[in-house]
């Protein structure tokens, strides 16, 4: 099981085949991403790791249906990626994600009864549950113009993780936050992702959280991102203060500096962390 560079299971989750994304047409074409090869099972979590501009956020948007692609095919469920949809929840980076004229519970509740399709009880109910799950019970009747960062952010991930989508997409939705609030943040996702078996598409720049909230990790070279390595976090690693983890921080750090770069052989994670 996990991810795999090549389609390796009959049903993976989400399978990128050769995946290319461009901005413009003609001589002023920018390629976002190019070739992007990558399956991703139920219960996994995979990370986008690479430099400013490489096209991160390209794919994450393609999987969740914002942009077309250019070349090759996204399936989820073995079938083509649509229009955005609740079975794919995205989590962004600007904290202005909610609706403000609706309380947080509003913000939850009407997410489930538009995506899922629930009458207002059953999603109140709903919405409480993941409000609570998320610690923010005592703000379930505030708008979103008088929480803070980290409580909008919240907020977020339990309308999210409420419409239990098939994949849930995260475009660095941590990193407007102090670095005290955003290692909590990781810690409180991962928690919620190991209660629920989320699969997850997670972009960052952030070595340090790729390797904390991700069960492996795509690294992208400099743009136009193309695939570095695939690198599957070991379980001793996702402990911050391990030997394992400074052991893959150093590890992507340079290969992210690029030192990898002369390694001519095709990527493949498993040749460097088995
Ligand atoms: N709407 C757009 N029109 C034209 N070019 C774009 C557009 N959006 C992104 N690009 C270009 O595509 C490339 C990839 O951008 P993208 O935002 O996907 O990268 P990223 O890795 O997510 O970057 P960052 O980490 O800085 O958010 C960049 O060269 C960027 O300038």
């Amino acid at each position: 099981m996990g991810v795999t560079l090549r389609v390796a299971e009959p049903d993976p989750l989400l399978s990128l085949d050769g995946v290319t994304l461009r901005y413009g047409s003609g001589a002023s074409a920018v390629t976002a991403v190019q070739d992007i090869t990558v399956d991703l099972a139920v219960g996994d979590r995979l990370v986008l790791l690479g430099p400013s501009g490489c096209g991160k956020s390209s794919l994450l948007r393609a999987v969740g249906g914002f942009q077309p692609v250019d070349g090759g095919r996204i399936h989820l469920r073995g079938k083509p990626v649509g229009k955005p949809g609740p079975d794919r929840m995205a989590v962004f980076q600007e904290f202005d994600q909610l609706l403000p004229w609706r309380t947080v519970l509003g913000n939850v509740r009407y997410a489930l009864q538009r995506g899922r399709g629930l009458d207002r009880a059953t999603a109140g109910k709903r919405a409480r549950d993941w409000i609570g799950r998320v610690g923010l019970t005592r703000v379930l009747d505030a708008y979103p113009h008088t929480l803070s960062g980290g409580m909008k952010q919240r907020v977020a991930i339990a309308r999210a993780f409420a419409l239990e989508p098939d994949l849930l997409l995260m475009d660095e939705p941590f990193a407007a936050l102090d670095a005290l609030t955003r290692r909590q943040m990781q810690d409180e996702l991962l928690a919620l992702c190991e209660q629920t078996g989320a699969s997850v598409l997670f972009v960052t720049h952030g070595i340090d959280e790729a390797i904390r909230v991700g069960t492996h990790v795509l690294s992208l070279s400099p743009h136009p991102g193309r695939m570095k390595a695939l690198i599957p976090v070991p379980l001793a690693a996702r402990q911050r203060g391990t030997t394992a983890f400074a052991q893959l921080e150093a590890s992507l750090q340079a290969d992210l500096l690029g030192e990898a770069d002369q390694d001519t052989a095709p990527p493949s994670g498993e040749r460097r962390h088995g």
